[in-house]
């Protein structure tokens, strides 16, 4: 057994019984702070899909192409090809000197350049960085213990075989290849196949402020902590920079734990998924639980919930039949796989024709998975189009029917993001459409009491110090000066509350829950 490691001031890794090694907590961890913060990780850059719109050091995103929505998260940047390669971008020569210093840029470029115009794949490009710095790493040269020490399930990936393992040997085999344009250093596909399952075990995606996909991330601290799919802590980026903030208050020399999946998913689909990539059976104590809250569904006579082990209703005693539970189970279930294919078909059509379909049945209510998903999914669609009135029904939905169930806490990252979006959604829709929304909604008031309650919990939700907390800050200052408010004691009273528990806010309430209801009526009924 190797003694506890010091990994933050809060935090210390140490063996665990069942799990390899873990990370605890060195004293009580009050909800909503910091647990780790790393400000550099070993590995930070941009997928594919963002090359060209990431700088590929500090990941800045360019706002050229950004709706009126997303560019209120980012500052105006611009971005330039590195000549050598034209593959990849910087915000500026600071960040273009350290990728290539630091960051081994100076050895792909070459690699890169040879491969032009084709794209190496994000894994590719990442392990070739692995492999780099591995050759220079000593075992006692991290608290870690460095790549090295990184689990591979190597064996596992070889035995679970299947599409994974023929793309961890295909992807190896070539980057090995065209490392060998390198002077430097050219590597063999079996150490690069190592580097790979390591990658996919231990990185993390690099999302954006409002959780979109941009990148893959290898911290070896980061890669420390276990799973939970009830997790009392989560990993957060502001840009390059990784944090890991608690959500719950965790005592001393508990297990703090992150959610490696989305898991707003079935049991059943997250086991499935969790066994797959990382192989192991997830025991937390929401797998072990007899109680789904997410796959609780909607009794058809008295609109109450049925909890999920059971098909009869506890408050009317109306009892669905056991076929079309089934039916109607296994309806979502093909929905989720469907949308889990590669090449899966993400247009905004078919994600509506989907989600009529699961409402259509009755039984559903909007947080039974991918009911949640599907209304995100469109949520930024239509934002990207600029259909605020569609985005701002689906993101209402979730304020509304979702998010109280799957994010208990007010001050959950994801909540308070997407209440923000909301916000930023409602000026668009009181600015193009005011009267769009059937019911006569007070704007001001609304959109107030939204900032109010955002602002009220970043600090707990992303800390006062991060980009995120600073947006917000500057958004609630121009809306204050928009409507006239001139001090922060109305604001004050309102702090940190959710929209419902605003004093005054309540018929403003009462009408969004009922523009809700109808949009779920239109839905349900096709
Ligand atoms: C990113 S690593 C986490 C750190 C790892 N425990 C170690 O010792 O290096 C992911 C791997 O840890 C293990 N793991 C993570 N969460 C687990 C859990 N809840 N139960 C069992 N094993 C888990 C699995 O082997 C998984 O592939």
């Amino acid at each position: 057994m190797s003694p506890p490691v010091e990994l933050s001031p809060t935090a210390y890794l140490k063996d665990h019984a069942s799990a390899g090694r873990g990370v605890f907590a060195s004293n009580l961890v009050p909800a909503g702070t910091e647990i780790l913060s790393v400000a550099d990780p070993l590995i930070c850059i941009p997928d594919e899909a963002h090359l060209d719109t990431c700088c590929h050091y500090c990941m800045a995103e360019a706002t050229d192409e950004a709706s009126s929505v997303n560019q209120a998260y980012r500052p105006s940047v611009k971005l330039s090809y590195c000549l050598g390669c034209r593959v990849v971008k910087y915000c500026s020569k600071t960040c273009q000197a350290t990728d290539w210093k630091q960051k081994s840029h100076k050895y792909e470029c070459v690699i890169y350049k040879a491969q032009y115009p084709r794209v190496l794949p994000v894994t590719a490009r990442a392990i070739l960085r692995m492999a780099k710095h591995f050759l220079s790493e000593t075992a006692g040269s991290n608290i870690v213990g460095g790549i090295g020490a990184l689990k591979a399930h190597a064996e596992d990936f070889a035995k679970s075989g299947g599409e994974r393992w023929e793309m961890a040997n295909l992807t190896a085999k070539a980057t090995a290849e065209f490392s060998k344009v390198s002077k430097q250093v050219s590597f063999e596909a079996e150490f690069l196949r190592d580097m790979y399952c390591k990658l996919l075990v231990n990185s993390a995606s690099v999302v954006t402020q409002t959780f979109d996909p941009i990148g893959l991330c290898l911290a070896y601290q980061g890669a420390m902590f276990n799973h939970s799919c009830d997790p009392n802590a989560i990993m957060l980026f502001d840009g390059r920079q990784l944090s890991i903030r608690s959500l719950k208050d965790v005592p001393k020399d508990a297990e703090i734990t992150i959610s490696y999946i989305e898991n707003l998913t079935t049991r059943k689909e997250r086991k499935e998924e969790l066994k797959s990539r990382y192989f192991f059976d997830c025991s937390c104590s929401l797998c072990s639980s007899d109680s789904q809250p997410l796959e609780s569904i909607q009794c058809t006579k008295c609109n109450k919930s049925i909890a999920s082990n059971t098909n009869i209703c506890a408050s009317c005693n109306e009892a669905v039949p056991e076929d079309d539970l089934s039916a109607v189970l296994a309806l979502a279930t093909s929905v989720t796989t469907n949308r889990s294919k590669k090449n899966a078909d993400k247009s905004a059509e078919l994600a509506l024709k989907s989600l009529k379909s699961l409402y259509g049945t009755k039984l559903l209510p909007s947080t039974y998975p991918p009911i949640p998903q599907l209304h995100q999914d469109l949520a930024t669609s239509y934002i990207d189009e600029g259909n605020w009135k569609s985005a701002f029904l689906h993101l209402l939905t979730l304020y509304v029917k979702v998010y109280p169930t799957i994010y208990n806490t007010s001050y959950h990252p994801v909540r308070v993001v997407r209440t923000f979006t909301l916000a930023m959604v409602l000026i668009q829709i009181a600015v193009d459409e005011p009267e769009g929304l059937g019911e006569k909604i007070d704007f001001t008031k609304v959109l107030y009491g939204l900032l109010t309650e955002v602002y009220g919990n970043v600090e707990k939700s992303h800390g006062g110090q991060s980009s995120f907390a600073e947006v917000v800050r500057r958004k609630m200052e121009e809306v204050k000066i928009d409507i006239g408010i001139d001090s922060n004691r109305e604001a004050d009273k309102w702090m940190g509350k959710g929209l419902r528990a605003v004093p005054g806010l309540e018929g403003e309430v009462g009408k969004l829950v009922k523009i809700v209801d109808e949009f779920v009526g239109t839905l349900k009924s096709g």
